[in-house]
């Protein structure tokens, strides 16, 4: 039974997706204070939150069997993504499901803007009757700079030339051509600054994007800019916008989001040429309905084995491709905890080799579950396809990905190879059509082998009684032998035995065998 928390308000038709599934628990508990959460989350195996609540560090750290934490919504700058990263945590998103949200909001906080339509409220509301004071500027013909041209810049552009605004945009991944296709104007930063008449920014909250708007930038604008931000606090900042209202140079400001949130008593909301919204951009039942479906299925995904979606702290793999190379996970995973086994001496540099069909596949999801095989044995079943990369780097491994020509005859070859300070040790895989994942190499012997049950590999040499010396031993022991591969490196030479057994040997059962003579090395793995 998997346990969720539900910490933020959440739609009900997501919560639903969580409730009709028989193996799941759903607590909707909103509102826990920091220690409150960091008391309880210990019970959780998901966590599902909006903006308000903060996954910190030491909440990550106190959540022992978390699994999964589900955003349901676009930002993820509450969550300490490096902490859930670490501690094999995946977080998802719904990176779909609120834009035209957003960019409805950003449209409507820009006309309330133009035409101090909060402000004359307010006075009516007073009593007053004041037609002088609220006359406000038209959008059309005006320059609308867009920073952060991403899913919802973009549909704040379209939505901006349905209100006759040209529009000029600023993010890196947007091209002269790309401009020509919207037909808007391609700018860099600094155009933006010194050409907009309004400014509205949709960037997300990164160490790049933090205080990109300040006193500097506010400098390069035109006198009586207008600035909306509906997208993070912390984008712009904040002492600047203060000063650069009361100075003048801009004329009004639109704010959805402050640096800290709640923000009721914030001193930009006495100036009366602001406008603010206490975090509504995604506030419409259509947005909420769609990221909490999003998010609470991909938390089912997770939960079940299965991929999820929108995986922020993991590259995503479109499902297509998904398909075609999720077979080669079991397959990698089951190499990997075979080799470590193999590997006595403090692996330095991991080597996977993608050969025949896998020459042209995305490698790096099946590289992760060969090094999450290999970590597992010392560092324990935390290590999952989340953290196994970032723990190797940690541990000072390097890990490289290759692809190449050798075939060895298999229509498919997988080979991992782990490198330490006395040398290396590979061992190779395919996955078999109609038969399943076979181990096919260890070193330099050809076995065929499947990656399943209580496996004994045994290091001997090429001399007639090994095999029936061994097989009696065992049978002292009642223990059965189901399957036997052997190859040798040369007749009377170096030569490996693989068995699979019935039951996983027990001390004295390994000592025994390494006893007989011929026996160099015996090692027992369970995959
Ligand atoms: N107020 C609200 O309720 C909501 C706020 N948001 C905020 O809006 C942000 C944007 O959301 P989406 O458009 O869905 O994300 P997105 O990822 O589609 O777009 C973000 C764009 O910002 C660009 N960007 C990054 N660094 C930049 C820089 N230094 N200068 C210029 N552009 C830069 C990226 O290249 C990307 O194209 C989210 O990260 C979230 O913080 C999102 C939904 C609702
Ligand atoms: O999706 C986002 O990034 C948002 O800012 C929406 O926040 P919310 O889920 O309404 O707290």
């Amino acid at each position: 039974m998997f346990h969720i928390l539900a910490a933020d308000p959440i739609s009900t038709e997501g919560l639903s997706v969580l409730q009709h599934d028989p193996n799941v628990t759903v607590t909707d508990e909103t509102g826990l204070s920091p220690d409150e959460l960091e008391n309880r989350i210990d019970q959780f195996d998901a966590l599902l939150v909006r903006s308000q609540t903060k996954v910190t560090r030491s909440v990550i750290e106190k959540a022992s069997r978390l699994k999964i934490i589900g955003r349901a919504g676009v930002g993820v700058d509450n969550i300490d993504l490096d902490a859930a990263t670490e501690h094999g945590v995946l977080v998802v998103n719904a990176p779909n499901g609120n834009t035209n949200s957003a960019a409805e909001h950003t449209m409507a906080m820009t006309m309330a803007l133009s035409r101090q339509i909060p402000q004359a409220h307010l006075s009516l509301q007073n009593g007053k009757w004041d037609r002088k004071k609220y006359v406000g500027f038209e959008l059309k013909g005006k320059k609308l700079g867009i920073i952060g041209l991403g899913r919802i810049g973009t549909e704040v552009a379209y939505r901006a030339k349905g209100q006759r605004m040209d529009v000029i945009a600023y993010d890196p991944f947007f091209t002269e051509e790309k401009a020509d296709q919207m037909g808007i104007e391609y700018g860099t930063l600094e155009d933006v600054f010194q050409e907009a008449d309004y400014i509205t920014v949709h960037t997300p909250l990164l160490k790049d994007t933090h205080h990109m708007i300040n006193a500097d930038a506010f400098s390069k604008m035109k006198d009586g800019v207008h600035i909306m931000n509906c997208a993070r606090g912390g984008i712009i900042e904040e002492d600047a916008l203060y000063d650069a209202i009361v100075s003048g140079k801009v004329a009004g400001a639109a704010i959805d989001v402050l640096e800290d949130e709640p923000f009721q008593d914030h001193k930009l909301l006495q100036l009366p040429q602001v406008i603010a919204t206490p975090h509504l951009g995604a506030s419409t039942v259509e947005a909420q309905e769609n990221v909490a479906i999003d998010v609470c299925r991909d938390i089912i995904n997770h939960l079940t084995g299965e991929m999820a979606q929108n995986p922020v702290n993991m590259p995503s793999v479109p499902s297509d491709v998904l398909s075609q190379i999720e077979p080669y996970f079991h397959l990698a995973d089951k190499l990997g905890t075979f080799l470590i086994h193999l590997t006595e001496d403090v692996p330095e540099e991991v080597n996977v080799y993608y050969s025949g069909e896998l020459s042209d596949v995305k490698m790096a999801p099946i590289t992760r579950n060969a090094v999450k095989g290999l970590l597992q044995r010392h560092l324990g079943s935390h290590v999952n396809d989340v953290n196994a990369l970032y723990l190797a780097e940690q541990k000072g491994i390097t890990i490289n990905e290759s692809r190449t020509a050798t075939t060895k005859g298999f229509t498919n070859l997988l080979t991992v190879e782990v490198k330490t300070n006395s040398g290396a040790r590979s061992v190779s895989g395919t996955l078999l059509n109609g038969l399943g994942p076979r181990i096919v190499r260890v070193d330099q012997y050809s076995v065929d082998v499947v990656p399943q049950g209580h496996l004994v590999i045994i290091h001997h040499k090429d001399l007639p009684g090994v095999i029936g010396n061994m097989g009696s031993l065992l049978s002292q022991y009642h223990v059965n032998i189901a399957t036997m591969q052997v190859d040798r490196s040369n007749v009377g030479g170096d030569a490996i035995m693989i068995l699979t057994v019935d039951k996983f040997l027990d001390k004295d059962e390994m000592t025994a065998l390494k006893q007989l003579e011929e026996i160099s090395d015996v090692t027992a793995v369970d995959l």
